[in-house]
């Protein structure tokens, strides 16, 4: 099938000969208006046009439905199959009229509007004549003159008006387009005259006129009775092929009028009769109208045939796409089936997953159950706790009231004491027999022997269930009793703090009674005997300080007590370190002649072995005890405080130190770093203490217990930030868990833990059976002295 410019161009030359025969996709419909136009127009070229709407605007609805792909394949197979009908009707067509005799070929235009379509190429291809459709069969009546068809109105209105048109319906001539052109009007005539001709078989259109009016130019033709001679000019041929073949051939051709042939061949004028000619128009109408009729049902036939065969092929096609879509489908089954299968094994270990987790749960859950009831239980012993805690600090609140009470009740009657002037008489002073002296020495058992002094041996000893230090004095036969309890007398007024108090006397065996001094002397304390850990240079001022409120206190007596023998070791240190004098008045308790020094030739006293290192050199020369005897020794102490060193010399080295101001060197590094200044301050107040004369040495209420003051203010100023920080620095083993504070007795309990011996005790004497810590039951109720931890409160207290 050629395109149509092909086909127009091979024919341009004929073009005003060939009419175009529009049909569409109802080939019975189409059929008729073609059979027209065969007839019609015999001895003219046939183009048989269509304009087919391809498959994406045939479809287009559908394709918008189409839900799934193998519709829209279906769709498009279909109209696929729809155009190669066609063709196959339109190669038919031209067949058939090729059968017939008459030249036909066929136009193939794909556009998506037909109407459109058709009057483009109209006008494009410049065509002179067209047939096509008016309306659909159905619609045909006798009285049918106007256009029903939508795109016949289309292509009358916009086809170009150099086309003529014929519009049909059944096999007739409905509505005709003039065409202006310059054919000439005698062929135009002919064209109509033989559309008229035709239109016989429709009487009704000649007799009403119709085509008059839908013809404007058959002016010219005359009513039916001109009928004849038109006919005459035409001959008609129909040969009507045999109807065994089902074949219909029409074969029509450009007549020449017969009668005027046969007159010239034959050189004469024969007349037919009229109803002769009539009468063979009428049987070859017959026969034309056999034929006809034998031709649409042969067609019609082979249209079924040819669908019954597409279809098949559709079918078969359809098949197997069907086939190969089950298998597909099939596959895509199994693969299904088998990720169903994969879930569903996912789907049991889940199963098995949650089953094991709700066991789990349920365990923790009773684990939870049992942790809330531990929680209880708990937080009842908590609150028993807290509120023995509570108790106890009320107690422990109401214990420092009434200790606080009874310092006051101490103080007032220190003060009462102080201010007494009036001697306190004998019953003062407890006497204990020899017997309990006795049992309280273990019969004088040498291990209960603390130390031995010029004036008899110390020992340690119980007496009435209290530690008491005895000193065994001599016994001198002319010191008579009465001297020993006048010397008594007077050391029985003589209480102070910082003085070792004397508790009684034994005069059977003229002993004296003291509070015993737990850490030993000063002595002991700077050679850091038994290990124990040096002294701070705080400490030692405090100490200094302290020994000198005592020598005041001493001297200030009416008769004034000097000391006479005062050196480190008669400064004993108590169990929180405060100092203690000892040794006071015991020069008094000796005879005259027994006394310190004054029995040693005056020669021999600087070599003496009893001579003290301490021992004023003025009352060594003198034989005269005076206060300023005791200041130079207190000024010797002081220069042993500062430099820890030996005294012999010592005067001397620290002087020629502070001299060269190298004062440091000297100082006793063990005891920290002394503030230089306060230290070369407490060494020049000691080298006047030591001056040789001793007019010449301080006083020591008014000048040394000045300077020791100050220094110390200034020291405990210095000292204080470090108090506030130090306090927040008390290890918390050193706390009593029930007291909260720093154990004084430490006791290790049943349960393990140390506390204070007074608080434990009032636990425990409280009715408790139970750990204050632990709450739970205490396996004795025994204490056990806890010696490392009470001597490591001790080094710690010390240090201030
Ligand atoms: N009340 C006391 N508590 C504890 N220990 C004491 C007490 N009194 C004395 N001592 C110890 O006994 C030792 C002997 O003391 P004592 O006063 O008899 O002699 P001294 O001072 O060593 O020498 P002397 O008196 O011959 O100069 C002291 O160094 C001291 O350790």
């Amino acid at each position: 099938m050629g395109s149509v410019d092909e086909i127009v161009k091979d024919r341009a030359h004929d073009l005003e000969d060939t009419i175009f025969v529009a049909v569409g996709k109802n080939v019975e419909k189409s059929k008729t208006t073609l059979f027209w136009a065969v007839q019609s127009f015999a001895g003219k070229k046939i183009f048989v046009l269509h304009v087919h709407q391809p498959a994406s605007a045939v479809s287009l609805t559908d394709r918008k439905l189409a839900v799934s792909k193998q519709k829209q394949e279906m769709i498009k197979a279909i109209a696929e199959l729809e155009k190669k009908k066609m063709l196959d009707v339109l190669n038919q067509y031209c067949s058939i009229l090729a059968h017939g005799g008459v030249k036909a070929d066929k136009v193939w235009i794909e556009m998506e509007n037909i109407e459109k379509g058709i009057v483009e190429i109209i006008a494009q291809y410049n065509i002179r004549w067209l047939v096509m459709g008016a309306a659909a069969d159905k619609y045909y009546s006798k009285k049918l003159t106007g256009l029903k068809s939508k795109k016949a109105i289309f292509v009358c209105q916009h086809a170009p008006i150099s086309c003529h048109i014929w519009f049909a319906c059944k096999g007739c001539l409905i509505y005709t387009r003039e065409g202006r052109n310059d054919k000439s009007e005698p062929e135009i005539a002919s064209l109509l005259l033989l559309d008229c001709e035709l239109r016989n078989e429709q009487p009704e259109y000649l007799r009403l006129g119709s085509f008059t009016q839908t013809c404007g130019y058959v002016d010219a033709v005359e009513g039916p009775h001109d009928l004849e001679g038109i006919l005459g000019r035409f001959n008609y041929e129909c040969a009507v092929h045999s109807s065994q073949s089902s074949n219909m051939v029409l074969r029509a051709s450009k007549m020449m009028p017969l009668i005027d042939e046969e007159e010239k061949s034959k050189g004469k004028t024969t007349e037919k009769p009229y109803h002769e000619l009539q009468q063979t128009i009428v049987d070859s109408k017959d026969s034309k109208k056999k034929a006809f009729e034998e031709a649409v049902k042969r067609w019609k036939e082979e249209d079924n045939a040819m669908e019954a065969k597409c279809k098949a092929k559709a079918l078969e096609k359809l098949c197997i796409k069907e086939i190969s879509l089950r298998k597909e489908m099939e596959e895509e089954l199994a693969r299904e089936n088998e990720v169903v299968e994969r879930t569903q094994n996912q789907c049991d270990e889940f199963i098995e997953e949650v089953q094991m987790v709700q066991e789990q749960k349920s365990v923790l859950e009773s684990q939870l159950s049992e942790c809330n009831c531990m929680v209880k239980d708990l937080e009842e012993k908590i609150i028993s706790a807290v509120e023995l805690l509570i108790s106890f600090k009320a107690k422990r609140d109401a214990a420092r009231i009434e200790y606080e009470n009874a310092m006051r009740e101490v103080i007032r009657l220190r003060k009462l004491a102080k201010m007494e002037t009036v001697s306190f008489s004998k019953s003062e002073i407890l006497e204990f027999s020899f017997m309990e002296i006795n049992e309280a020495t273990q019969e004088f058992d040498p291990s209960w022997k603390i130390g031995e002094g010029r004036y008899g041996i110390v020992y340690k000893g119980i007496l009435r269930h209290v530690h008491v230090a005895i000193k065994m004095l001599p016994s001198y036969g002319s010191h008579t009793q009465l001297d020993f309890q006048n010397g008594v007398e007077i050391l029985s007024r003589v209480r102070h703090p910082h003085l070792v108090t004397l508790i009684g006397t034994c005069p059977e065996s003229r002993s004296l009674v003291y509070e015993y001094v737990r850490n030993g002397s000063l002595e002991d304390c700077l050679a850091c005997k038994n290990k124990t850990m040096p002294l701070p240079w705080k400490a030692r001022l405090r100490i200094a300080t302290e020994i000198c409120s005592a020598l005041i206190f001493l001297h200030s007596k009416k008769p004034c007590i000097i000391h006479g023998n005062l050196k480190p070791s008669k400064i004993l240190l108590d169990a929180d370190y405060v100092s203690k004098l000892s040794g006071v008045g015991v020069t008094y308790l000796m005879p005259q002649g027994e006394r310190l020094g004054t029995n040693i030739p005056i020669s021999n006293r600087s070599n003496s072995n009893f001579m003290s290192v301490y021992a004023d050199p003025e009352y060594l020369d003198t034989g005269t005890l005076t206060p300023e005897s005791d200041v130079y020794s207190f000024g010797m102490i002081l220069l042993r405080l500062l430099t820890g060193r030996p005294v012999s010399g010592l005067v001397k080295n620290v002087k020629c130190a502070l001299e060269k101001e190298n004062l440091k060197a000297l100082l006793d590094c063990s005891s920290g770093d002394w503030p230089v200044e306060q230290a070369k301050m407490l060494a020049k107040l000691a080298l006047r203490c030591c001056e040789n004369y001793r007019m010449n040495r301080p006083d020591v209420a008014s000048e040394i217990l000045c300077v020791l003051e100050t220094m110390r203010a200034s020291c405990v100023d210095l000292a204080s930030c470090l108090d506030s920080k130090e306090l927040h620095r008390v290890p918390s083993h050193f706390i009593c868990p029930i007291f909260q504070e720093v154990m004084k007795d430490p006791q290790i309990a049943a349960d393990g833990f140390t506390y204070d011996a007074e608080a434990i005790r009032g636990w425990l004497k409280s009715g408790h059976n139970t750990s204050p810590m632990t709450n739970l039951k205490l396996e004795h109720c025994n204490l056990l002295p806890n010696h490392a931890l009470h001597q490591a409160i001790q080094e710690w207290r010390r240090s201030w």
